[in-house]
């Protein structure tokens, strides 16, 4: 293990924007990345998690028959309710946070990536913010594609529940546009990748 925990390099956007596409880029060239949507789903679906129990005290009605969060409430519940959706998160972040520091205190590489649609209203510790920025018509398109049982309208309502984007691009140390192809993204990253490196290492 090495001395100094790794820099951290929050990946952030809003939904669609591209992230996990920059993460597997970044993956690529052996940044080891953590999705703090994935720990919060490993946390939410195990039942027997004490920040699970108090989501199911606080939100009976999301809550599948075993006693995990149902998958799908984002859309019928969180996107509906700022409060319920603030609450979510409130009792998430501690158990999300300590495991993706816990993660990071393990790697070995001058830094790591950590990607959330969520690093800047939930204020997570950060060497530098990444943005990923890319047109809304494009994110609508690639989500259409995605998640084809999501209507136009619950895409623009978990949009209208996340920041601005003009309060992403205000808190972004870099940002990348993913308007392009997947060969531009891997062209991106590898100069970002640069960038990190020479500052870093
Ligand atoms: C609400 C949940 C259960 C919905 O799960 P579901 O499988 O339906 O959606 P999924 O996880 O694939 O999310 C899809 C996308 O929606 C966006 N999103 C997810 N949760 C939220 C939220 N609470 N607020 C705004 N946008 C969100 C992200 O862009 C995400 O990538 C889940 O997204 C979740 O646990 N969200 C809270 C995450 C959290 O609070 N993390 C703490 C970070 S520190
Ligand atoms: N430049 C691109 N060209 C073509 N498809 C892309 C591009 N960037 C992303 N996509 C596709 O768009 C969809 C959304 O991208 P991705 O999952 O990376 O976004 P995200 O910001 O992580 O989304 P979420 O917040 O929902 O997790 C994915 O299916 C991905 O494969």
């Amino acid at each position: 293990m090495s001395a100094t925990p790794p820099r951290v390099l929050v990946l952030t956007g809003g939904i669609g924007s591209g992230k996990s596409t920059f993460a597997r880029a970044f993956e690529a060239l052996g940044v080891p990345c953590i999705d703090a949507d994935a720990l919060a789903r490993t946390v939410h679906q195990d039942p027997a998690h004490p920040a699970t129990l108090q989501i199911a005290r606080a939100f009976p009605q999301a809550m599948a028959a075993d006693g995990r969060l149902a998958r799908g409430t984002l859309r019928s519940i969180f996107a509906l309710d700022a409060d319920a959706n603030e609450e979510l998160k409130r009792i998430l972040r501690p158990a999300v946070l300590a495991l993706a520091a816990e993660w990071t205190r393990r790697q070995q590489t001058p830094y790591v990536v950590w990607e959330s649609a969520l690093a800047m209203d939930q204020a997570l510790p950060a060497t530098r913010v990444l943005v990923v920025d890319a047109a809304y018509r494009n994110r609508a398109a690639r989500i259409a594609l995605r998640n084809p049982d999501w209507t136009r309208a619950q895409v623009a309502g978990v949009v209208a529940m996340q920041l601005a984007r003009a309060d992403y691009l205000a808190r972004a140390d870099d940002v990348v546009e993913n308007d392009g192809t997947l060969d531009e993204v891997r062209v991106l990253t590898e100069q970002l990748h640069r960038k990190y490196t020479d500052l870093w290492s």
